[in-house]
């Protein structure tokens, strides 16, 4: 979508897709803006990412396009066991009204010691993705569903390649840097919980969206297993009802399983790919992780600005071009 807003009528793009919503990691997602640390990314570059994405969703959640996007704000707490863990985030001037917790909101946890109060966005992620698609077809985008089984393939009919395949990205480019962390959540009806919770250690959250509360979770490496662990469900409820007691009246319990496309980075990068003497330009962009919908309109911006810089290249080259 970011490629077609920057280079209008400058290209005709095609999105093509194994997978659409409601079958993606991206449906899974809790949808929370909270950010992930990548290791291998500067710090500074992450904070811009989360910026642009908290501002873009900041303005459509005060549009009337609001309820058809899932997006809103939610206010809640980040709760921590021991002082050393509890220090100030890199996006705590990015969110709203960060502040350490009082005493009297800390009563509420009494296995927490220290916390952060703070107001977010929240993405209910099936309608923001449906909300794309149809943002896409507005933009004259052509979308197919098909698998990719080898980038060459696109070589005949494609001037350029932009790789957002997530976990698939394993297979289709062979990146060993890429491993799936398995998530586990539990989406239930309990429209009575209004802020969210979040165990500072990552492992067990809370998070009250538009239609469900979304209860996580569990983090498994190089787990590849898409099937729900009912075990893993009862952990999950337990914990998640020792923060909130009220969720014991929780009803409707549906369980979804995601795999993180993590790596240590986000490969955001151009690379030109030969074969025989043929050139195809890639632009690469997944490696998200658990943190993938915080970042998303920042790392789209970066890799339309990677399109423009192809087509820039494509145009000063005397190669035949599709554009
Ligand atoms: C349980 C859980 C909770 C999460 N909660 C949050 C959260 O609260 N906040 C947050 O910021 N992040 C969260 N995340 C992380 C977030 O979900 C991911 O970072 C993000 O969804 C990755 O998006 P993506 O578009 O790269 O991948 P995907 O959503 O997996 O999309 C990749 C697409 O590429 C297609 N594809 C793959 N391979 C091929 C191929 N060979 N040919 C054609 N198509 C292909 C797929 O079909 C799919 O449509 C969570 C993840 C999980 C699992
Ligand atoms: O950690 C969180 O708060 C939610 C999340 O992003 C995940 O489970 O990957």
């Amino acid at each position: 979508l970011r490629i077609a807003e920057v280079n209008p009528n400058c290209c005709s793009i095609t999105l093509l897709s194994e997978q659409f919503s409601p079958n993606t990691t991206s449906d899974v997602a809790a949808g929370m803006l909270i950010p992930h640390t990548y290791p291998d990314t500067p710090i500074h570059v992450q904070k811009q990412w989360f910026k642009e994405t908290f501002t873009y969703l900041f303005a459509i959640s005060n549009s009337n396009e609001a309820s058809e996007t899932g997006i809103h704000l939610v206010s809640g707490w980040q709760i921590f066991k021991n002082p050393s863990e509890a220090e100030v985030p890199f996006w705590s001037d990015i969110v709203l009204g960060f502040r350490p917790m009082s005493a009297a909101e800390l009563q509420k946890f009494p296995h927490h010691s220290h916390g952060q109060a703070f107001t977010t966005l929240k993405c209910d992620c099936p309608p923001y993705l449906l909300w794309l698609e149809k943002r896409l077809k507005a933009n004259g985008v052509q979308i197919h569903t098909r698998k990719v089984a080898d980038l060459w393939e696109l070589h005949s009919e494609y001037d350029i390649v932009v790789n957002c395949a997530g976990i698939g990205a394993r297979q289709l480019v062979g990146d060993q840097q890429l491993f799936p962390i398995r998530g586990q959540v539990l989406k239930v009806h309990a429209p009575w919980v209004k802020n969210f919770i979040r165990d500072g250690d990552g492992l067990t959250y809370i998070y009250p969206g538009i239609d469900s509360v979304t209860l996580g979770g569990t983090r498994e490496k190089e787990s590849w297993r898409l099937s729900p662990d009912p075990g893993t469900t009862k952990d999950i409820f337990d914990r998640c009802c020792s923060l909130e007691p009220s969720l014991q009246r929780a009803q409707d319990i549906r369980v979804k399983v995601g795999l993180r496309p993590s790596r240590s980075c986000v490969r955001l990068q151009r690379e030109v790919l030969s074969q025989g003497g043929a050139k195809l330009l890639v632009v690469h962009n997944y490696g998200h992780g658990s943190g993938g919908f915080s970042v998303h309109r920042g790392t789209a911006e970066e890799a339309a600005h990677l399109v423009g810089e192809c087509i820039a290249a494509l145009q000063g080259s005397s190669s035949r071009a599709k554009l």
